[in-house]
């Protein structure tokens, strides 16, 4: 199958490529750069050497059966009809088909969207909780890292009834890459590096989507307090989640119902009770990684969830939805271990 990557310079596009070349099905046929077109992806980053041949190119229509579009927010939707016109199907990292209301997407992302009639076209693909729906289609929003983490912590307890919807507290820190690669200079090491700090209180992008998303496991329309945090590390979300439970459910039924969710997903784990996940178990991997606790004084659960928000958070979940597509084995190209230490 032969695949490209639109922004392969970027943080996600690297990562792809990382993981691509260890998937069997998969020849790189176009790298994707609007400013190094003719260099080659290994004189930009050198520890891509399996790469080394790889030349970035700027054509407007790759031949290509699928497209990583790895770009900030804004140029997937101008330019994905072009590409699904063609029979190329599309794996978007980025958010512009993530919001199925295209004026939530303006009041959040502050631009308009290019292209609102594609958004029923588009699937949300986090396979674990939607599965079903991805197979068959040609456009997938990749979700959003944060949205990722607090999603697999809570559908399934929120499907199952157990939790009360509006009483949902995300408490979640990301390593910097999750900011890309581009220079701003609140992220330069000197700002960051022993430092640790809340940012986009009440305001973050993420919002909507895990509202929209967390409504539909509902049913019922959620409202949630969101707080992201930066943390002087390179990969790696944890999330920090705090719910009302529904009146006598136990602890043992908020983990039999994860249980059931997760016992046969090969990159889902909820670790052994009172044992607690750490970023450090994911880097570099596709896996994910669940732990809660029922506070009966306080009638509340916590749930932590952690991911790396390069691989899960982004470009190992586009693979696994790419896989899906194909109707290829999902953990095809995925399957590695984390670095440790
Ligand atoms: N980092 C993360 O953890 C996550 C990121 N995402 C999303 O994935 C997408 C990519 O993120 P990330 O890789 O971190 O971002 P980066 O900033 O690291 O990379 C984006 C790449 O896009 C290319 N690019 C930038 N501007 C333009 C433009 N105007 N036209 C065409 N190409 C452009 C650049 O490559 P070049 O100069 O070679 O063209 C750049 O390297 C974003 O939408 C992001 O929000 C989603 C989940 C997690
Ligand atoms: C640390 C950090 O800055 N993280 C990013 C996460 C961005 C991301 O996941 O991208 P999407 O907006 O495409 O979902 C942020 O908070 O904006």
């Amino acid at each position: 199958m032969k695949v490209g990557i639109l922004g392969a310079t970027g943080y996600t596009g690297q990562e792809l490529l990382r993981l691509l070349n260890n998937h069997p099905e998969v020849t790189l046929a176009h790298l994707g750069s609007s400013t190094s077109a003719g260099k080659r992806i290994s004189d930009i980053c050198p520890h891509l050497q399996e790469s080394l041949e790889n030349v970035l190119e700027t054509e407007e229509l790759p031949d290509v059966d699928v497209v990583f579009m790895a770009l900030p927010h804004g140029i997937a939707a101008a330019r994905a009809r072009e590409l699904m016109e063609h029979g190329i199907k599309i794996v978007d990292l980025g958010a512009d088909f993530r919001l199925k209301d295209a004026q939530e997407y303006e009041n959040w992302y502050k631009v308009k969207h290019a292209d609102p009639a594609l958004l029923p076209k588009a699937v949300y693909g986090l396979p674990e909780l939607y599965r079903n729906e991805i197979a068959g289609k040609a456009l997938v929003a990749n979700p959003g890292c944060y949205p990722t983490a607090s999603q697999l912590a809570l559908v399934p307890l929120l499907r199952a009834g157990l939790l009360d919807p509006n009483s949902i507290i995300i408490d979640a820190k990301s390593g910097v890459s999750g900011a890309g690669r581009g220079i701003v200079q609140n992220l330069h090491y000197s700002e960051v590096n022993e430092n640790f700090k809340a940012y986009g209180v009440g305001v973050h992008r993420h919002t909507p989507e895990i509202e929209q998303q967390l409504s539909g496991a509902a049913d019922a329309k959620v409202v949630i307090s969101f707080t992201p945090h930066l943390v002087p590390m390179t990969r790696g979300i944890l999330a920090t989640i705090y719910a009302g439970v529904k009146s006598g459910i136990t602890e043992q039924e908020l983990r039999d119902c994860w249980q059931q969710d997760y016992e046969k997903e090969p990159f889902i784990h909820v670790m052994p009770e009172r044992e607690w996940p750490q970023t450090k178990y994911t880097n570099g991997s596709n896996h994910a990684f669940l732990q809660l606790r029922y506070d009966q004084r306080t009638g509340r659960v916590v749930l932590v969830s952690v991911i790396d928000n390069l691989v899960k958070g982004a470009s190992g979940q586009a693979i696994q939805n790419m896989n899906i597509l194909f109707d290829l084995p999902e953990t095809t190209g995925l399957q590695t271990t984390a670095l440790w230490p």
